[in-house]
């Protein structure tokens, strides 16, 4: 009903402060990294991800990207080590992009944003009963966030864009099994880290962020077809392709950025 959030000029990020007020808050996200003034931090171990036993179950259309959940039932998919105190249990993951030659990164890397960026969510299953109840705990979730380049095609990819025209319009969803999105890492485990955000509403500052420093490589056309996805659903008259999907660079407002080596 109403005005729903999204991308656009009368809803998108520069007017979600009416109805989500933490918008202006201390520890928004996403930020511009500026890599010379991340302090190294030697007690920052390597972040290590056990996702060999992960389920993936479905892939949908939000209205806002495109979603693979996963079966959190249990510790059998997590992310540990690094910043985090113990482990937290994968969620779901989707991207944020551009729109055609232009880019679409969330964080930027001293002012430059990559053409497309990853989010792999995890939520603190030994604090929190669920995902809902640890989204909006100060150390609730863990986002680690991937940067897309252009390039050659990504030899994974394709598992995930072969399937977008079955999730083209919002509220459509389609079984998604056996995907483990190790196959989308880079080499490097390098990363900055700092506490934010989500990006979208409700903005809860929730979130210690794990940004990796290696991008991946994916090819124009690959990225092409997450832009053949619509904001809009089936029903609907209004055709909205889904690009642009992401909030630019929030205040930084004193916050110290980490780096691992
Ligand atoms: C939980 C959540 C929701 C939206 N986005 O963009 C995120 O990165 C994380
Ligand atoms: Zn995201």
């Amino acid at each position: 009903t109403g005005n729903h959030w999204g991308y656009g000029k009368e809803n998108g990020p520069s007017v979600w402060h009416k109805n989500y007020p933490v918008a202006q808050g201390n520890r928004q996200s996403p930020i511009d990294i500026i890599p010379q003034q991340a302090s190294h931090d030697s007690s920052l171990g390597p972040i290590v991800l056990n996702y060999d036993q992960c389920t993936s179950i479905n892939i949908a259309n939000n209205g806002h990207s495109v979603v693979v959940e996963f079966d959190d039932s249990d510790d059998r998919s997590v992310i540990r080590g690094g910043p985090l105190d113990n482990p937290y249990r994968l969620k779901q993951f989707h991207f944020h992009w551009g729109g055609k030659g232009c880019h679409g990164s969330e964080h930027t890397v001293a002012g430059i944003s990559y053409a497309s960026e990853l989010h792999l969510v995890h939520w603190n299953a030994v604090k929190y009963k669920t995902f809902g109840e640890a989204a909006a705990a100060p150390d609730g979730l863990a986002v680690l966030g991937i940067f897309l380049d252009t390039g050659d095609d990504h030899r994974w990819l394709h598992m995930i864009t072969d399937v977008l025209y079955m999730v083209k319009f919002k509220g459509s969803v389609t079984d998604f099994k056996g995907f483990n999105p190790k196959c989308l890492l880079p080499s490097s485990l390098h990363y900055w880290t700092y506490l934010g955000s989500l990006t979208t509403p409700p903005l809860h500052e929730s979130v210690t962020w794990i940004v990796l420093k290696e991008p991946i490589i994916v090819s124009e056309k690959q990225l092409g077809k997450f832009r053949m996805l619509q904001f809009t659903g089936e029903e609907e008259d209004q055709r909205l392709r889904m690009e642009n999907n992401f909030r630019p660079p929030q205040p930084l407002k004193g916050r110290k950025v980490r780096s691992s080596n």
